[in-house]
């Protein structure tokens, strides 16, 4: 199993250092366009390969596609983040031509390939990508859903006093700070309903904190998070390369599935060896309905800036 990441920054080489500690792949290229950074980011994680019990091979290139040949998944972390006060919208200007030259170059070398979608705003760069490549839909994954809803379990656990472990939720709907539907009537603390521990008025201040989610790290930190999307990715990397059908939300094109079509944003698929398997469609209340629609509405508006 190769996996290609490219941009060896923050998120792809996190990424790339939880896919190696958790053995499943033979092998991580690592890409970058700063000369040497990739090819430093590989050796420094390879030396943790001895401390960390990891077999996987990473290697680091420059700009050197013929490297990454024949991948069988890809992921495009490249592009800026933002910065404190900015929204992820406000990237399309420079990430939207990385992001779509950047597929060219995987497609030309991985005919075959899975990519998954990364760089902000995600569900505008994933719609992009099925835009301007010629991949099936079920080989194009947008990755948010997944960070989101471990953000939201984070937020749950911690109004519940539980641990995660006994946690379960999930978000679905647009990767913005606006756009996020966190199904609070779906989640659960071990099969009962969080409903039956926290007010309304609690689980409401959860979805809030789960939405700003990305905004409240980027505020602390200066810069976007890593640690957590790089796990997310490396799960989604991990679900398709072992063929675990395990659910996740991902950023999908929709074909009329939740009442949307011609657009990519997160709803629960099954991830598997041929990448999005099934879009599983789960009931949602009528408040979700909306939620997702007006969701849906900001993401066509950013849609609407791509020079397609
Ligand atoms: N979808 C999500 O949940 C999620 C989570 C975190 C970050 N992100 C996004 O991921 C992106 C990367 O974030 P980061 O914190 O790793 O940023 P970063 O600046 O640390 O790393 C980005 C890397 O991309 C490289 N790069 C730029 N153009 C390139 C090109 N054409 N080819 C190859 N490499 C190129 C840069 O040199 C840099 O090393 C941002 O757009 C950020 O908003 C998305
Ligand atoms: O918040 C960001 O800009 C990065 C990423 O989308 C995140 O949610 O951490």
């Amino acid at each position: 199993m190769k996996v290609t990441v490219v941009g060896a920054g923050a998120v792809g080489a996190s990424c790339a250092e939880y896919i190696a500690i958790k053995n499943f792949a033979s092998e991580v290229v690592l890409v970058d366009i700063k000369e040497g950074y990739a090819e430093g980011k590989a050796m420094d994680l390879m030396q943790t390969a001895s401390l960390n019990g990891f077999d996987t091979k990473i290697t680091g290139v420059t700009g050197d596609y013929s490297k990454t040949a024949d991948s069988d998944i890809c992921v495009i972390t490249s592009g800026i983040p933002r910065k404190p006060g900015m929204t992820r919208e406000e990237l399309i200007g420079i990430n939207a031509g990385i992001v779509k030259s950047v597929a060219a170059s995987l497609i030309e070398h991985s005919p075959n390939t899975i990519i998954i979608v990364v760089s902000n705003p995600m569900d505008t760069m994933t719609y992009l990508v099925h835009k301007t490549t010629n991949l099936p839909k079920n080989r194009i994954i947008g990755m948010g859903g997944a960070l989101d809803s471990a953000r939201f379990k984070y937020r749950l656990a911690e109004a519940l006093g539980a641990p995660i472990s006994d946690v379960d939720g999930m978000v679905i709907g647009g990767h913005s700070d606006t756009g996020m539907v966190p199904l609070t009537s779906h989640a659960t603390r071990n099969s009962v309903k969080v409903s039956e521990f926290l007010t309304e008025e609690r689980l409401e201040q959860v979805a809030a904190d789960t939405k700003v989610g990305g905004a409240t790290l980027t505020k602390l930190l200066g810069t976007s998070a890593w640690y957590a999307p790089g796990a997310a990715v490396s799960g989604l990397v991990q679900a398709i390369a072992c063929d675990q059908k395990k659910i996740y939300p991902c950023s999908t094109l929709l074909e009329g599935e939740y009442d949307l079509s011609d657009i990519c944003i997160g709803v629960p698929v099954i991830l598997g060896k041929d990448g999005i398997e099934s879009i599983v469609d789960i009931p949602l209340s009528e408040a979700e309905k909306a939620h997702m629609q007006s969701s849906a509405e900001g993401v066509r508006k950013t849609n609407g800036l791509l020079e397609l």
